[in-house]
């Protein structure tokens, strides 16, 4: 498991440790880590050269005792200082190492055009203009020198976190650095799980200052493999269809056929021991059709509540299932059963005008909302703001429901109250297709049926869902279908 905590958790943490650590230890400790991947990075340290961006705080310093330690093996290093002051301390070690530094200021041309020939010609470029001190996107001349970067062919590394990208949310507001790694200190900071600043930070290298001991619970998690092994139900040699547990599965319908025939895929796939998929005529027959192993009825439309099946370990509710007042006959007695219940896209959308449906309920419940649904679930709140800042509305819709929220998108993140968040390590653009949602709730569902409780079903449902498109076809385009036909290559690479 990775974990990250917000600025203030590391402050206090590094604030109680420093206090037991002689003076400029763990910048230090920090710096050495630095520089041990860069060396790693460069085809030979001896002779590169190596640029340092460097900011007026702490960030800066680290980069500067980094450089000093590639000076030192026979690297031509260059520190461009950025800011109205300098880490005095880490500059002296640079200069006494044999490394130069000159000042850039935004107003100079002379200046930035040298400071700019200079990053072109780089092998290396250390980011350490701001770390976790940071505010909003990157000011002059700490942009134009991101920008520089980004042009250059070199390598950039990230000190802590790229320049330019809130540490707290992920937030990028402005310009900011594009790394290609980040060496990142102490604990992972939650920005670097959750995009839009996890696509800024490249390959996240995590180095060991000691601080763990005076961490407090994380803000974020990051599940691996290991993690999800551990999760993941098996079935054993007293198992039986029902002890597996029975998925009913309310997706679809004669106009969205495909929804239900993939939820129904992605419950199969994910080890239940049976699924009883309930719907309209058409839709039933089609999933019988590809599904023979599901059990089917129909729904009869006088009696939708009448006609839904009974002795179900937990639901699935919601994919292409329409907003008609039928279906929302079928919500209601659905989220009245005493069950675990997966809510998702058309069942989002009509819980949105009847939250006391879920935040009244004393049973499990996860709603799977994409950025779009989640708007609607928080009024007031615009589908821009959420995928700029996942962590914090999936929190606060997990709060306002009292109930998981998994928020599906670019990073998917998973909320719950009072516990850290989640966040899915393998999700991939190829998922961005038709479809794919509604494998995701089938296979979340099978794994609530199976009894575990939504907030590891969630982790281990994202997990699997990203590593089944990547492994689909080597990370050429997928099909929904394709993601469904994957989940067994996806589940023996997790479980060994
Ligand atoms: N506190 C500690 O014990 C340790 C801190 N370390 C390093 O220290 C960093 C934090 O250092 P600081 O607290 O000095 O803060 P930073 O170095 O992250 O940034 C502070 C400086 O950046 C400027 N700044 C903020 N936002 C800006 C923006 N958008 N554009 C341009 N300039 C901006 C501020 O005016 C301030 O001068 C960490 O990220 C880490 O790299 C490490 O050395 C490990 C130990
Ligand atoms: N840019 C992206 N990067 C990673 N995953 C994505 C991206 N866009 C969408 N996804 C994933 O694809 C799936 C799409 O689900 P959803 O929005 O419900 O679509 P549908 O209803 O068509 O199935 C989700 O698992 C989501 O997290
Ligand atoms: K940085």
């Amino acid at each position: 498991m990775r974990y990250a905590h917000t600025v203030g958790t590391v402050r206090e943490a590094e604030g109680a440790l420093m206090a037991r650590l002689p003076d400029g230890a763990l910048m230090r400790r920090a710096a050495a880590g630095l520089a041990t991947v860069c060396a790693r990075v460069l085809p030979g340290v001896y002779g590169s050269r190596v640029v340092l961006l460097v900011g007026s705080g702490d960030n800066g310093g680290d980069a500067l005792y980094a450089g000093a330690a590639l000076a030192r093996r026979g690297a031509g290093v260059r520190a461009l200082l950025a800011g109205s002051r300098v880490h005095e301390g880490g500059l002296a070690a640079l200069r006494a190492a044999g490394g130069r530094a000159q000042e850039v200021s935004g107003a100079d041309a002379a200046a930035a055009d040298a400071a700019g020939a200079e990053i072109a010609a780089a092998d290396l470029i250390i980011d350490g203009l701001v770390g976790i001190g940071g505010t909003g996107g990157l000011r002059e001349p700490h942009a134009a020198l991101a920008d520089r970067a980004g042009a250059a062919g070199a390598t950039v590394v990230a000190v802590d976190l790229p320049s330019g990208i809130d540490a707290d949310t992920g937030a990028v507001d402005g310009p900011a650095v594009r790394a290609d790694i980040t060496v990142t200190f102490g604990t992972h900071k939650p920005g670097l799980f959750a995009a839009p600043g996890a696509e800024r930070a490249g390959v996240v290298e995590f180095v060991d200052i000691g601080l763990a001991p005076e961490l407090p619970e994380p803000r974020a998690q990051s599940p691996q493999a290991d993690d999800i092994a551990a999760l993941l139900p098996r079935p054993g040699a007293e198992s039986d269809k029902y002890r597996r547990g029975v998925l009913a599965v309310a997706s679809g319908s004669d106009r969205y056929r495909g929804a239900a025939v993939l939820c129904v895929g992605g419950a199969l796939r994910g080890g239940v021991g049976m699924v009883r998929y309930v719907g309209q005529e058409v839709a039933a027959a089609e999933v019988l059709n590809r599904w023979p192993e599901a059990v089917v009825s129909v729904l009869d439309p006088t009696d939708p509540a009448g006609s839904l099946p009974r002795r179900v370990a937990a639901w699935v509710v919601g994919p292409g299932r329409g907003l008609h007042p039928a279906a929302v006959v079928e919500l209601e007695t659905v989220l009245g059963a005493d069950l675990p219940v997966l809510l998702d896209a058309d069942a989002i959308t009509l819980l949105a005008k009847r939250p006391h449906l879920v935040s009244e309920r004393a049973a499990p419940t996860l709603l799977t909302p994409h950025a779009g649904e989640l708007a609607r679930l928080l009024p007031g709140t615009e589908r821009a703001d959420i995928e700029a800042r996942r962590l914090d509305h999936a929190a606060r819709a997990a709060d306002a429901y009292g109930c998981t929220v998994l928020l599906k998108g670019s990073t998917t993140v998973i909320a719950e109250p009072g516990r850290p968040a989640v966040v899915n390590p393998t999700g991939t653009p190829l998922l961005a297709t038709a479809g794919t949602g509604d494998v995701l709730a089938g296979f979340i569902g099978a794994l609530l049926a199976a009894g575990l409780p939504p907030r590891d079903a969630a982790t281990c449902g994202a997990y699997v869902h990203g590593l089944a498109a990547r492994l689909a076809h080597g990370g050429a385009a997928i099909s929904a279908s394709d993601l469904v036909d994957a989940v067994p290559a996806a589940l023996r690479a997790v479980l060994g």
